[in-house]
């Protein structure tokens, strides 16, 4: 299975990231992927006002894009993360959601993990306009290949990867607008230890560039085989990468390096009363 990960410059301009996205998509899936997968984000990135301006319902044309060119190109498509607008609740959420080569909706994942940090001398608090989600999520690629989803700063946890590759998933999408310091410095370390503690694939789409308020994301998508090689990185600009997953050779790693099956879970028991 060839998989894509797109690398996006996106703005506040919702009509300009569809058109971009909708270029390349198409040329990832000319190029023979069947699994192609957008940054954090990609309609719409900007101030939280134009965040707020930008939400959508999964009916709106974000998704329905999404849907009809999913069917259309034969592909699973997870289209990034948008913000979504809940309808009855007051604050959005950053929504991931995966479509598959049919153009219906196979999974939506609320990212859990909100991104509430100081970094390069900026302060992030996506709580502000954001709602966490509260559960983790799984779906399947044509062929029955397990997915596994995560969001952005999902990537600094490992639980939650790790609970992914429990319940099944092979391969993860990780869809970013990671920023420019942390990329630099985080973002390949932390992706190749995920796919290498959880023996999983992952699918890292990141944002480049600058975009409003004035902040900086760090680029290098990446895709990563389950022994930790990074397969593609893409260079600094709007664009697209590829690879192709070899699932037989995750089951031969899998095999012959059982660490997932040779866990412990009795010692990792909490004492009575203690906080997990
Ligand atoms: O940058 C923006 O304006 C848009 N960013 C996002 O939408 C999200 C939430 S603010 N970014 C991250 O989660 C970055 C994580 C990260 O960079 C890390 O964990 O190091």
């Amino acid at each position: 299975m060839r998989a894509a990960a797109i690398q996006l410059n996106s703005t506040e301009d919702r009509d300009r990231n569809l058109a971009v996205a909708d270029r390349l998509v198409r040329a990832a899936a000319s190029d023979g992927a069947t699994f192609v997968v957008l940054p954090e984000k990609w309609s719409v990135l900007g101030t939280p006002a134009q965040l707020a301006a930008g939400a959508e319902p999964l009916d709106g044309a974000a998704i329905s894009w999404a849907r009809t060119t999913a069917r259309e190109l034969g592909i699973d498509l997870v289209a990034g993360s948008i913000v979504e607008h809940v309808v009855g609740h007051d604050k959005r959420a950053n929504t991931s959601v995966h479509v598959g080569p049919d153009g219906e909706i196979r999974a939506t994942y609320r990212k859990v993990h909100l991104f509430d940090v100081e970094v390069g001398g900026t302060v992030y608090r996506e709580s502000d306009g954001e709602e966490p989600g509260g559960e983790l999520v799984t779906s399947a690629l044509a062929g029955g290949v397990e997915l596994g989803m995560a969001v952005c700063y999902d990537l600094r946890f490992p639980e939650l990867f790790r609970i992914l590759a429990l319940r099944g998933a092979r391969v993860v999408t990780l869809p970013s607008a990671f920023t420019l310091a942390t990329t630099r410095d985080h973002w390949e370390i932390l992706l190749r230890a995920r796919a290498i503690e959880n023996q999983s694939f992952v699918v890292a789409p990141n944002q480049i560039g600058p975009h409003p308020p004035g902040n900086q994301s760090g680029g290098r998508s990446m895709i990563v085989d389950p022994w930790g090689l990074v397969l593609a990185t893409a260079p600094d600009e709007e664009g697209y990468v590829t690879a192709d997953l070899d699932f037989a050779h995750q089951e031969e790693i899998r095999a012959r390096l059982p660490a997932l099956a040779n866990r412990r879970p009795a010692a990792y028991a909490w004492p009575e009363g203690a906080a997990a």
